[in-house]
């Protein structure tokens, strides 16, 4: 069965009620392709506000949540809050999770253990900085995160892996096509041989670093691009045409 491409819209911390709604709008009015699986991600205190404007089709993701139920842990928000909402998703192990806040793999692993066991689908991104990928360990890095992640997951239909390689977040510096290709290609090799070919065969890989209207139509050509993570197209109209990137094919 084909993979059903999926295509995520992270707004990080960007927004506000009015900037929302207006973004919101845009997608109920846009002609989405019905063959893609779209999810955007709001900050959390604007994931009600919408996850209720926004039209049924578009599912709506939390951009982080904790391996607690309930507790004394200031300022964290735990996977059962999400759902508490509706909200169906939940990304996990950004980079700038990694790097600015610090988390390590076996803690994102055991978000993700939590976040699955709760109910939540997960987005598990992995991707190496642009030294390690100078020195030609940027299969080394992501299958060490990749492995901090399995470790943790049974079932892999409730789990899209996000290839984000560091070096081109926010930055305007694409993959190219075949670089992308590249590591999609060994992660789903990687899939087939720590965990089964079956699961290699049918978890989706999402590209994520400066995809914009431009290039998700080149990039969603190549075989193992299942979908894409976006930044900050996501927060503009040509969310739309990414969206729509395989459909034009
Ligand atoms: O989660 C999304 C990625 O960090 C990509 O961000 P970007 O599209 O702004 O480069």
């Amino acid at each position: 069965m084909p993979r059903k491409f999926i295509v995520g819209g992270n707004f990080k911390l960007n927004g506000s009620q009015s900037s929302l709604k207006t973004i919101v709008e845009g997608l109920n009015q846009g002609n989405l392709d019905s063959n893609v699986e779209i999810v955007i991600s709001p900050p959390f205190v604007y994931l009600d506000q919408v996850r209720k404007a926004v039209r049924k089709d578009v599912a709506v993701a939390g951009q982080n949540c904790y391996n607690k139920t309930s507790g004394a842990y200031t300022g964290e928000v735990a996977a059962e809050m999400l759902k508490d909402l509706n909200i169906d998703w939940v990304i996990l192990g950004h980079s700038e999770r990694r790097e600015i806040f610090k988390e390590s793999d076996e803690e994102i692993g055991q978000k993700v253990a939590h976040a699955l066991k709760a109910g939540l689908k997960v987005m598990a991104c992995v991707g190496e900085k642009l030294e390690e990928r100078e020195a030609n360990k940027t299969t080394d890095v992501v299958f060490r995160q990749l492995a901090a992640i399995a470790a943790h997951v049974q079932d892999w239909k409730n789990v899209v892996i996000a290839y984000e390689p560091v070096w081109a977040i926010g930055t305007g510096k694409v993959a190219t096509p075949q670089q992308a290709q590249e590591v999609h290609n060994s992660i789903r090799g990687w899939l087939k041989e720590k965990v089964s070919a079956q699961v290699a065969e049918e978890t989706r890989i999402m590209y994520g670093g400066s995809v914009n209207g431009g290039n998700a139509a080149t990039l969603a050509q190549e075989e193992d691009v299942d979908g894409f993570l976006v930044g900050g197209a996501s927060l503009k109209p040509e969310f739309v045409t990414i969206c729509n990137a395989k459909a034009k094919m």
